[in-house]
């Protein structure tokens, strides 16, 4: 799978202009060493404009997932959508989008933990659904929003249903990058699967977006990492090493389920 990540710096309340530069991402990408997925980042249409986000949120999706879907299929490629604002029945939710090569809307996800340091709860709807496995070309795979990666239990049951790939998109401030990274590296040691994030850069409103994507395979090794500066970052990776991994260190089948308390 080769992929190629946006580590894109968001216009503020501007989707038009965020649209535009994600078209040029993809036309350069697809027309150099063309990737089979990109990945965007958390919120690419508006950033963190949360007072105003009423006024700039998408109405179900009705511009940017089509605007999605005609990327793809011009360019044959899969697109982790990042997440935008969207507006449905009155409230705004942080939802992810992927859409395949041929321009299918193959999973869609509301973020289910909004983050208090940014005031999302106050702005924003909670999604009401935990992420499910999808598929690109064959290879199973999650996608979880930001806040979401401090949330091991919501990964863990991707991994229980075979997905080699994660996806994370964020807008993660840089002030905490340190946790963005260690977290993403023990996830995917401890669910051996593949971690890819795409996280925005720049500053908005006092809080400086820290870049570091990343693509860390299931040993826990990083491939790739970004910078702080806005960019592309690529890689290309194996899937089947993922089960390489699975059979090196079974920890999926020394689990005793049994025994694990549910604390919900
Ligand atoms: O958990 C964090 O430290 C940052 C989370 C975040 O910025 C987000 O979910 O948008």
């Amino acid at each position: 799978m080769k992929t190629a990540i946006y580590q894109m710096q968001v216009v503020p309340g501007k989707p038009e202009e965020n649209m535009l530069k994600i078209s040029e991402f993809v036309r350069l990408a697809c027309e150099s060493d063309k990737p089979d997925v990109v990945v965007l980042p958390e919120m690419w249409t508006t950033s963190y404009t949360l007072k105003e986000i009423h006024l700039h949120a998408d109405e179900d999706g009705k511009q940017v997932v089509p605007f999605l879907q005609t990327l793809a299929k011009s360019y044959d490629v899969n697109i982790v959508g990042g997440s935008f604002a969207n507006k449905v029945g009155g409230k705004v939710y942080n939802t992810a989008v992927v859409v395949d090569r041929k321009g299918t809307v193959v999973y869609k996800y509301d973020k289910v933990h909004l983050v208090p340091m940014l005031q999302e709860p106050d702005f924003l709807e909670g999604g009401q659904a935990v992420p499910e496995v999808f598929e690109l070309d064959g290879v199973k795979a999650g996608v979880i929003i930001c806040y979401d990666l401090r949330f091991p239990e919501l990964i863990r049951p991707l991994a229980l249903e075979d997905a080699e790939v994660l996806f994370i998109v964020a807008e993660w401030p840089e002030a905490r990058i340190n946790h963005w990274k260690t977290l993403q590296i023990a996830r995917a040691i401890e669910n051996q699967m593949f971690v890819v994030s795409a996280n925005s850069v720049g500053t908005y409103d006092g809080v400086t977006y820290g870049g570091t994507s990343l693509i860390i395979d299931p040993w826990g090794e990083v491939l790739a990492e970004g910078g702080m500066d806005e960019g592309v970052l690529e890689a290309e990776f194996d899937v089947k090493l993922t089960m390489e991994v699975r059979e090196k260190v079974p920890v999926f089948t020394s689990r005793v389920p049994h025994l694990y308390k549910s604390h919900s």
